[in-house]
C-alpha cells in the first residue's frame, strides 16, 4: 500500500469515488485520510471505501451497488451519499462500507463482464478445475473486505448489508427485497420496517442457500442482509431519482443517526411472498411463453406453461404462481426463474 496515493487530493476535493473506481476497473492502491469532522476514510480497493466516524458507533452498515454494472439507480444513490460524506455535508454516527461491486461492468453498461458476480459468493468464486477470472477474483476480495470490516467493528454492534439492485424487467410491485434464507432463524419485523421506510413494502423469503452477496453476509457474518430491487434497469441519466427519495433518506438516516425510530409493525402494510420454486436453465434450448414485457409478480393459473427447458415443459403447479427474474439467457445450470406465492405473517417473525 502506498501511504499517500496520487488520487487522494482530487478525491478529497470532489468526493468522486465513483469516477475514481471506474478509472481503475479492477485495482486501486489503498489510501486513507481524515475528514475535518474526524471521520476516517479508508479506501481499500477500487469501489471499496470505508468511513469510520470519530464517535462511538453501534452499527456496522454496508451499502453495495454495481454488483451488476447496468443497474445504475443504486450507483447514483451511493455516489451522492459518498460525495456528501467526503464534503462534510453528511456527518456520520455509524461505520459504513460502500462497495461498487464491478466497476468494469459499469463502464461497459452490462450486467457483468465474463461472469455474473452475484453467482460467485459464499466461496463459489473458487472451484477446483474452474479457471479464475476477474469476477471470481473480485468476489473473493469483496468477501475479504466484508469480513475485515465486520471484524473491526465494536463488540456487540449490529451488522447490516443492503445490496442495491434494479430488475431487468418492470415489476408490478416496483420495489422489492429478497430476504436470504435464514436456516430457520426468525425474520425481523424491525428490518421490514426499515425496508418500508425505504419505500419497499414487498419482500420475498428465500427457502434455500444462495451464491448471492446478500446471502453471504447473512450466512457468514450474521448480518441483517437483503438484496433490494429499486425499480427497473435504466442507463445513467434516465433514472427518475424522485422515485428513490425515500430510499435515499432512509439510507442516510441509518448512518447519520444514533438510533432510528420506525413506526410500529403493521402486517397489512406489506406484501410478503415465499419462494415456491427455482427453475434453472439446463438446456441450450430454453424459452418462456411470455414476452419480455411480462412483469415480475405476474401470476399464472395452475396448469399454464411457465417455461420450456429442452424437451421439458414446466407448468404452474399452484394457482397464482408468480414469476420473478425470468431470464432465458442465463448460463447453463443457473437460475432462469423464481416463482413465488403469497405468504402470511406467522410466528417465525420477531
Ligand atoms: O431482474 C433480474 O432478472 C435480475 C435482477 C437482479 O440482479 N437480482 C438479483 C437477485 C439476487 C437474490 O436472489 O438475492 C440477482 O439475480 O442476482
Ligand atoms: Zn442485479
Amino acid at each position: 500500500m502506498s501511504a499517500n496515493p496520487s488520487y487522494l487530493n482530487e478525491l478529497k476535493q470532489t468526493g468522486d469515488f465513483l469516477t475514481l473506481s471506474r478509472n481503475n476497473e479492477w485495482h486501486l492502491d489503498a489510501g486513507e485520510f481524515v475528514l475535518d469532522n474526524g471521520t476516517c476514510v479508508n479506501i481499500h480497493d477500487t469501489g471499496v471505501i470505508e468511513f469510520q466516524p470519530a464517535v462511538k458507533t453501534s452499527k456496522d452498515v454496508i451499502y453495495s451497488s454495481a454488483v451488476h454494472g447496468n443497474e445504475t439507480a443504486p450507483i447514483e444513490i451511493c455516489d451522492a451519499l459518498i460525495k456528501q460524506i467526503i464534503k462534510g455535508e453528511l456527518v456520520l454516527k455509524q461505520r459504513v462500507l460502500f462497495i461498487y461491486g464491478n466497476p468494469q461492468s459499469i463502464n461497459i453498461g452490462l450486467r457483468f463482464v465474463e461472469e455474473n458476480l452475484n453467482r460467485l459468493f459464499n466461496g463459489h468464486h473458487t472451484v477446483e478445475g474452474v479457471p479464475m477470472n476477474n469476477e471470481r477474483n473480485r468476489a473473493a476480495k469483496l468477501e475479504q473486505y466484508v469480513s475485515d470490516f465486520y471484524a473491526r467493528g465494536q463488540q456487540g454492534s449490529s451488522r447490516c448489508h443492503y445490496d442495491l439492485h434494479t430488475a431487468i424487467r418492470g415489476s408490478k410491485n416496483e420495489k422489492f427485497a429478497v430476504y436470504p434464507f435464514l436456516h430457520g432463524k426468525p425474520w425481523k419485523k424491525s428490518q421490514l420496517q426499515f425496508l418500508l421506510s425505504s419505500g419497499v413494502n414487498t419482500v420475498l423469503m428465500m427457502k434455500s442457500p444462495a451464491t448471492t452477496f446478500s446471502y453471504y453476509s447473512s450466512f457468514v457474518h450474521g448480518a441483517d442482509s437483503f438484496t433490494v430491487e429499486l425499480g427497473q434497469v435504466k442507463p445513467f441519466g434516465q433514472n427518475d431519482m424522485a422515485r428513490f427519495e425515500k430510499t435515499k433518506q432512509t439510507l442516510t438516516a441509518l448512518i447519520s443517526q444514533n438510533e432510528v425510530k420506525y413506526p410500529d409493525f403493521n402486517a397489512s402494510e406489506f406484501e410478503l411472498f415465499e419462494v415456491h420454486r427455482t427453475i434453472n436453465r439446463t438446456q441450450d434450448d430454453f424459452s418462456f411463453p411470455f414476452s419480455d414485457d411480462a412483469e415480475n409478480f405476474t401470476g399464472f393459473a395452475k396448469g399454464e406453461l411457465l417455461a420450456t427447458d429442452g424437451d421439458t415443459a414446466i407448468y404452474a403447479d399452484v394457482e397464482g404462481e408468480a414469476i420473478i427474474f425470468p431470464n432465458a439467457s442465463v448460463a447453463l445450470g443457473q437460475r432462469a426463474l423464481l416463482t413465488v406465492i403469497p405468504m402470511d405473517i406467522d410466528s417465525n417473525f420477531v
